[in-house]
Order: C-alpha cells, then sequence, then structure tokens
C-alpha cells in the first residue's frame, strides 16, 4: 500500500465543477445537480431530524431510549454471561484500548462496573460480574434492568454453551414479559479458536436454540440478535457498531445522508467513525463487508498516530483555538490514502468534529481529479451533521 498522505491540509469549498468544452476548447464551471441534491437535504433536515412515524410497530427501538428514567438520551448498555466468558476483556479492548493478548490478566469482576464512554453519543456500559444471577428473588428487576437500553449477552463458544444458553433463555424470557423494549444481543464470542466449519455449527446451533425457546414461549419477534466475535480482530469494533446504531435516534437521516453522498461522489462505502473508540456509528445502506471496515480501521489507527505528532488544537464553539498560533483556515482534518493494488481506488478522510471522521472507499470512476467537488460535497454533510448534532 503506497500512502500519499496529506494530514492538516486545509479543504477547499468549491461548489463548481470545472467542464472542458471541446468546441470552444475552453473550460466553464458548473454547479452538479449532485451538489443540489445535498443542498436539499440540508434544507430538508428539520424534517428528517425525528424519523417518520411507521404504521406498524418496529422490531427494534430506535433511539427514544424508552428505558430512560434520567430522560437524558444517553443509551445504557449491559454486559452479562457467564463467568470468563470474555466481558471485561471486551469493554477494555473497545474502551480502554488494551492490547487483546493483556486481558489474559484481567481479574474477576466481583461487582458492577460502569465504563462511561464520552462520544458523539454519551453512552454507559455495566459489566455485570457472571458469577451473579441477577434474576433472582433477592435482586430487584426493576433496579437491575429498568433503565437498560440494551443487554449484550456474551457466551464462550470454546467451552461447554448449554448453561450458558439456558441463562440466557431466562434472562430472554424475563425481559421480554417485563422490559419488551430491550434489545438483546447475543455475542458469540471467542471464535478466533474455532474452524470455520465449528464456528458456523455452532453459531447456527445456538441461535436455533434460542430461538426455540423464544418461540415455545410466544414470542416470535423478540428483538434477540446474533453476532460472531473475538478481540483478536475486528469483528467485536463491528459487533459494537451495530449495537450502538440500533439506540442512534437519528440513524435514519445519517444513512440517507450517506446514501446521498454515496451516489453524488461515486464512493463505494462511507463511514461515520467515532475515532477513538472505532465504532462506525452510521454507514450507507449498501451492503457492509469486515473488509472494508478492517480497511477503513486500519486507516483511522494510522491518522490517529500521526494526529498525535502533527495534529493542531481544534477551534472551540467560539471559533477560537487552545492554541491561538493555530494557523487559519486549518479547520479540519483530511487524509487520502491510495491503494495500489486496487487501480484508482483510494480512501478519503474527513474529520467531521472532534468525535467523528467520514472515511469514504473511493469508486473507480471517483479518481482524484474529482476531489473538489467531493470536498463540497463532504461539506456539506458535515454541514447537516452539525444540524443533526449541535453541539458536537
Ligand atoms: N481466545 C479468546 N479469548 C478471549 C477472548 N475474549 C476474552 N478472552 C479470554 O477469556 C478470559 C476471561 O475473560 P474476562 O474478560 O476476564 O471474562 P469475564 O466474563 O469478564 O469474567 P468474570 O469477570 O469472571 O465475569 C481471559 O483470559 C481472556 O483473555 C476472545 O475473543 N478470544
Amino acid at each position: 500500500m503506497m500512502t500519499s498522505s496529506y494530514l492538516s491540509i486545509p479543504a477547499p469549498y468549491q461548489p463548481f465543477e470545472m467542464i472542458n468544452d471541446p468546441g470552444t476548447h475552453s473550460c466553464r464551471y458548473t454547479m452538479k445537480a449532485s451538489d443540489l441534491t445535498m443542498m436539499r437535504y440540508l434544507q430538508d433536515l428539520h424534517q428528517a431530524e425525528t424519523p417518520a412515524p411507521v404504521a406498524q410497530t418496529p422490531k427494534y427501538h430506535t433511539g427514544r431510549l424508552p428505558n430512560s428514567r434520567a430522560q437524558d438520551g444517553k443509551p445504557r448498555l449491559m454486559l452479562m454471561g457467564q463467568k470468563r466468558s470474555g466481558k471485561s476483556s471486551i469493554s477494555s479492548v473497545v474502551f480502554h484500548k488494551l492490547p487483546p493478548s493483556e486481558t489474559l490478566y484481567l481479574e474477576t469482576t466481583t461487582h458492577i462496573t460502569k465504563y462511561s464512554v464520552h462520544s458523539i453519543l454519551d453512552f454507559a456500559i455495566y459489566d455485570l460480574p457472571g458469577h451473579i444471577n441477577y434474576l433472582d428473588d433477592a435482586y430487584d428487576d426493576e433496579a437491575t434492568f429498568g433503565e437498560v437500553d440494551a443487554v449484550i449477552w456474551v457466551i464462550d463458544a470454546q467451552d461447554e454453551y448449554l448453561d450458558a444458553i439456558n441463562a440466557l433463555n431466562r434472562t430472554v424470557l424475563i425481559l421480554q414479559s417485563r422490559f419488551p423494549t430491550i434489545n438483546v444481543e447475543v455475542f458469540v464470542h471467542k471464535v478466533d479458536g474455532l474452524s470455520e466449519d465449528y464456528k458456523s455449527d455452532t453459531f447456527r446451533d445456538i441461535i436455533q436454540r434460542v430461538q426455540d425457546e423464544l418461540s415455545d414461549a410466544g414470542y416470535d419477534n423478540a428483538p434477540v440478535s446474533f453476532y460472531q466475535t473475538s478481540i483478536f480482530d475486528d469483528s467485536i469494533f463491528e459487533a459494537f457498531s451495530k449495537v450502538i446504531q440500533k439506540l442512534i435516534p437519528q440513524l435514519p437521516t445519517l444513512e440517507s445522508l450517506l446514501n446521498s453522498l454515496c451516489s453524488n461522489c461515486r464512493i463505494e462505502k462511507a463511514y461515520l467513525f467515532d475515532v477513538l473508540s472505532k465504532i462506525y456509528i452510521a454507514t450507507d445502506t449498501s451492503p457492509t463487508d469486515i473488509g472494508s471496515y478492517e480497511i477503513c480501521s486500519g486507516y483511522i489507527d494510522v491518522v490517529v498516530d500521526i494526529s498525535e505528532i502533527y495534529g493542531w488544537d481544534r477551534p472551540t464553539e467560539n471559533g477560537h483555538t487552545a492554541d491561538e498560533d493555530t494557523e487559519d483556515g486549518m479547520q479540519d482534518g483530511e487524509s487520502l490514502i491510495t491503494m495500489e493494488k486496487k487501480g484508482n481506488n483510494y480512501l478519503y478522510l474527513r474529520e467531521i468534529n472532534k468525535y467523528l471522521a467520514l472515511i469514504c472507499l473511493m469508486g473507480e470512476d471517483s479518481n482524484s481529479e474529482k476531489k473538489v467537488l467531493i470536498d463540497y460535497n463532504v461539506g456539506v454533510f458535515k454541514e447537516a451533521l452539525s444540524k443533526i448534532f449541535p453541539g458536537a
């Protein structure tokens, strides 16, 4: 991979495309329909901010956070599962950047541990000790689950998992009867040590056992999803991204903005990343594959490392920077990287605000000569985001 990375270069703000006119041997500038489409999105945003009401009840609640007693819009997630299934390792790797190999030395969790994540969407993760049965009569369900938006149930796929499934089934049935709005996210974890065949057999078996139990109890449409995860690759970040996305009320708006950006700028895939956690809070609706996520997340690692050396203070809300010597015009970090093996393809990164970065895998016909136009459309996208997340 050859890099042509130019961090810290201010993005030109150019709404026009230069068109060569062969008849007159002259150039003219024209505003493209694509720009107008993005403009229209921007103008419609005040309506788009709240998802349109749907006739049928959605399968998942999409961020209205019905359990939040505090009404602060902050999602609360709970990590549950048998002891040694990998709960603390997951939160340490994803949110504290602990190298996966060092999770070997993590001590058993003895009390509920809270991790607060400060991002575009502040959220809290509670790590529950695996040896305590919270469904026991000694525990108050309302106090434990009353404010939770999603339960992440971790199953160790390398271990005997029948007990874990029984405990999960009991929990899901109680949640369905008492807290039906809580999303249950099952992480079939530690799949790194399994052969491909055994991995997919185990995954299918776990899904089947949970679904059978649910449909026997009459809950055919329970909000339960399954993921194969491991802390030794990007699968844990991908799974967490999908869990968090379900709790973002603005997701439909973000997706339609990204779709529009992709079609107007011939982008193959666009991700909106929370830079520090490497969780993507939205992507366009074209099919996702772990390969493109891995390329983008690797790119973020490189950019974060370089920014630690060459970065600058971002302007605060009143437009001043903590370090007033910062050059004028350096508002957004941006970077391009060329992937030699993939012909003309390149990756485009643009900082959106102090938490978010947009990363795009550009399509074949979107060569870097069109960068001015892409910059312009990304500028419009960024403006739209500042309306969706005011104050970010
Ligand atoms: N192979 C493999 N091992 C993992 C993975 N995730 C965690 N582990 C290992 O699993 C062991 C238990 O991990 P913990 O995170 O302490 O488990 P826990 O669920 O928090 O355990 P309790 O605190 O007892 O509830 C550690 O030795 C980790 O290194 C994974 O994805 N793959």
